[in-house]
């Protein structure tokens, strides 16, 4: 066993699976130096206190009543978009891409520009409680960098994408197809001699109207000439008109799916946003890929996009995760998704006619608290290729953790004689904000 040099006493709840939430009202949680969970121990079983406290130089960390739960794993953001966040809402995808988003993202072609904003960005994630977020940066080779950089200076886990553009593109946000392969090449190898497991590239083409087939040929074998693959993540049928112009130019496709594995870029390390209008036989490619999709919930009702089947995915075996879409999705906060996430599968639920008084399983059943949370953490963490380094607490993880406080000053959350902790657990996920979460751990190191 691995020595203990912190040992947190608090209340416990993570995911195990799919709607199976573990509560330890009075846990030990012990972490190494390294930031790793040396083990998770249920004092109320244990027969003395030495055993979950007694260990030579261990901190021993009281947190009273807080709740300690894994932190959120955004598995979809664009850093460059905090800076219009909340504004061209009225608009959908196509429009919303050419009036607001290609214009803002042109700005970061300026590094100094890029690092002050892409710090004020990463902040706002991390502050709430996202411990590790998959991030779309812009085209910009040096710029891209530079998030790379402040995600590990503020201590997030970060998977940093430059992304591809070389066609379909205002002039001012457009790269050369060559160069375009190349500085992919060069941000990897960046991020690669960095060493530090804490940030890792991903090849990121935006989506296919943007990106040329020789083009993404070559980023289909990039990923694969790493062992393992460098992960890929891009946007995947949103919007019916994205999906209508995709089929229109790519004739030799019968579908958007099969567009990005004819090109080499759907592996077990690829994630695709939104996948909203996706076919069987799209859903059966995804599955056979074990691609994962990240579900952006507040992106799909803002841009009006759509509302996925988050249900009929899970029963078909594909992995889901949930994402902000910052900012085709107007808030940083995975609280929100989660919200949102649970608000979409009852739409869907309801418009299919099906009665959730009968709680059987069915395809259209709604997501519940347990479940909805599930995705926000573990669920995420399989898509980004990550299930094995946090999520949940299990030993041997990292700890990713956020320390809740349901009292804390100014607190959205009232806290009521008789609450009993899954009562308070829910009404964090519901009613509670960054106010609420008064820690954020990654690795074990303190961010917040
Ligand atoms: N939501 C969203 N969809 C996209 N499709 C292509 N680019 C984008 C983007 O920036 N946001
Ligand atoms: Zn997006």
């Amino acid at each position: 066993m691995a020595k203990p040099s912190r040992i947190y006493l608090g209340t416990v709840i993570h995911s195990l699976s799919l709607g199976c939430l573990e509560v330890i009202e009075r846990a030990a949680v012990a972490v190494d130096k390294s930031g790793r969970i040396v083990f998770v121990k249920d004092t109320s079983k244990c027969a003395t206190t030495a055993d979950y406290i007694d260990f030579p130089g261990a901190e021993v960390v009281e947190l009273g009543a807080r709740i300690l739960i894994p932190g959120f794993i955004d598995g979809h953001a664009h850093a460059p978009q905090q800076t219009f966040l909340g504004t061209g809402m009225h608009l959908p995808l196509l429009k919303w891409l050419e009036a607001y988003t290609f214009p803002k993202e042109a700005k970061f072609s300026d590094p100094v520009y890029a690092a002050a904003h892409y710090r004020t960005a990463v902040k706002r994630h991390l502050f709430n409680g996202t411990t590790t977020c998959s991030y779309f940066a812009t085209i910009h080779l040096e710029s891209t960098k530079a998030l790379v950089d402040i995600v590990l200076e503020l201590g997030q886990r970060g998977l940093v994408g430059k992304v591809n553009m070389d066609r379909n593109s205002p002039p001012f946000l457009i790269e050369e197809t060559d160069t375009s392969l190349k500085d992919t090449q060069t941000f990897i190898d960046y991020v690669l001699t960095k060493n530090n497991p804490l940030v890792q590239p991903v090849i990121t083409p935006r989506f296919i109207p943007s990106v040329t087939s020789p083009l993404l040929t070559g980023l289909g074998q990039l990923s694969i000439s790493h062992t393992p693959p460098i992960r890929v993540q891009s946007h995947l049928s949103e919007n019916r008109n994205e999906i209508a112009w995709v089929l229109q130019m790519h004739p030799e496709n019968p579908t958007y799916t099969s567009v990005y594995d004819s090109h080499g870029l759907l592996h077990d390390r690829s994630y695709m946003a939104h996948c909203i209008w996706c076919t069987q036989s799209e859903r059966d490619l995804l599955q056979s890929r074990s691609t994962g999709v990240i579900h952006c919930p507040n992106s799909n009702f803002s841009l009006s996009s759509g509302i996925l089947n988050v249900r009929r995915l899970l029963r078909e075996g594909i992995k889901v995760g949930l994402g902000t879409d910052v900012s085709g999705g107007y808030t940083p906060s995975m609280l929100d998704a989660i919200r949102q996430a649970v608000i979409a599968s009852k739409m869907v639920s309801i418009g299919q006619g099906s009665d959730a008084e009968t709680g059987n399983e069915g395809e259209y059943d709604a997501l519940s608290y347990a479940e909805a949370f599930h995705l926000a953490t573990m669920g995420s963490a399989e898509c980004l290729s990550l299930g094995d380094t946090v999520g949940n607490f299990l030993e041997g993880k990292d700890f990713d953790a956020l320390v809740l406080n349901l009292r804390a000053e100014g607190s959205p959350v009232d806290v009521f004689d008789g609450d009993s902790t899954l009562e308070l657990f829910q009404r964090f996920l519901f009613v509670g904000d960054d106010r609420n979460i008064e820690q954020v751990y990654v690795a074990g190191k303190r961010c917040k």
